[in-house]
């Protein structure tokens, strides 16, 4: 198996708050990994890690082999922040225009990806009205949208579906089920116990640490227990960090 992420001996300090604590972490290409811990726990601070949006007090981060920060590594994934980064004033299409232009796309390729784009999240018939009209869960999509818009093979998604519907966000596992069967990377941070349970392998994390690594199914029969759930209260809310 080849590695897409590795993570070696990573801590990270907010001025003298420590926030991760050695964590050791290799993500397989073509698989589904999850970040799963409560509020605080550290997940947005190991992505912004592993993406080079933030270097680590110690350790080293490897994207496909290669020590981050590295230009060429950046430009090859699609990383979806928790805030969205869209422009307000801009209608949708507009947006992902945007967007796909910084990866130098060329115009054709830009107007079949982005109506693709926009038909996965459920946008296409919204896509010409302004972002600003838009509500949360719709930003959410788009932002979804642009972070797929240069078809990456390693996408990094910070909570992809809060404030989506039930519906919505299976049609949107779907998807991301059919990328990671066409060989792409995904890893993806939450605390929705469901969406945990859809992930390949899952890494729990209390107070900036590792507490365990496993398939969904491994993580429940090493405990003897039949939720997620209680995985989750197992490590996340038994335990004090
Ligand atoms: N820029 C920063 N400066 C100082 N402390 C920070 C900064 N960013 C995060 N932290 C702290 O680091 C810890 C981990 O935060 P992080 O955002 O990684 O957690 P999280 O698991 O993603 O939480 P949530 O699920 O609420 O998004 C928290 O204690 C947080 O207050």
């Amino acid at each position: 198996m080849e590695t897409a992420v590795e993570m070696n001996s990573i801590s990270h300090w907010f001025g003298k708050l420590q926030v991760i604590h050695d964590v050791d972490l290799n993500v397989e290409k073509g698989e589904i990994y999850g970040l799963l811990g409560p509020s605080g726990s550290g997940k947005t601070t190991l992505v912004k890690l592993m993406t080079g949006l933030l270097r680590p007090s110690e350790g080293v981060v490897k994207l496909n082999g290669e020590k981050m920060p590295a230009l060429k590594q950046m430009k090859q994934f699609g990383f979806m922040a928790q805030s969205d980064a869209l422009y307000s004033e801009l209608t949708g299409r507009e947006n992902l225009d945007f967007f796909a232009s910084l990866y130098g796309m060329s115009r054709k390729d830009r107007r079949l990806r982005m109506e693709h784009v926009l038909d996965m999240v459920n946008l296409t018939v919204d896509a010409s009205r302004p972002v600003h009209t838009y509500s949360g869960g719709m930003k959410r999509r788009l932002s979804l949208a642009a972070s797929l818009i240069h078809e990456p093979d390693l996408i990094i998604l910070d909570e992809p579906t809060v404030g989506i519907d039930p519906v919505l966000r299976q049609s949107i596992w779907n998807e991301l089920n059919r990328l990671r069967d066409n060989g792409v990377t995904i890893i993806v941070t939450t605390h929705v116990m469901d969406e945990a349970e859809k992930c390949g392998r899952l890494a729990l994390l209390r107070g900036g640490r590792m507490m365990a690594e496993d398939t969904p199914f491994r993580l429940k029969s090493k405990l003897e227990v039949s939720s997620m759930e209680e995985v989750f209260l197992h490590y996340g809310g038994g335990i004090r960090a």
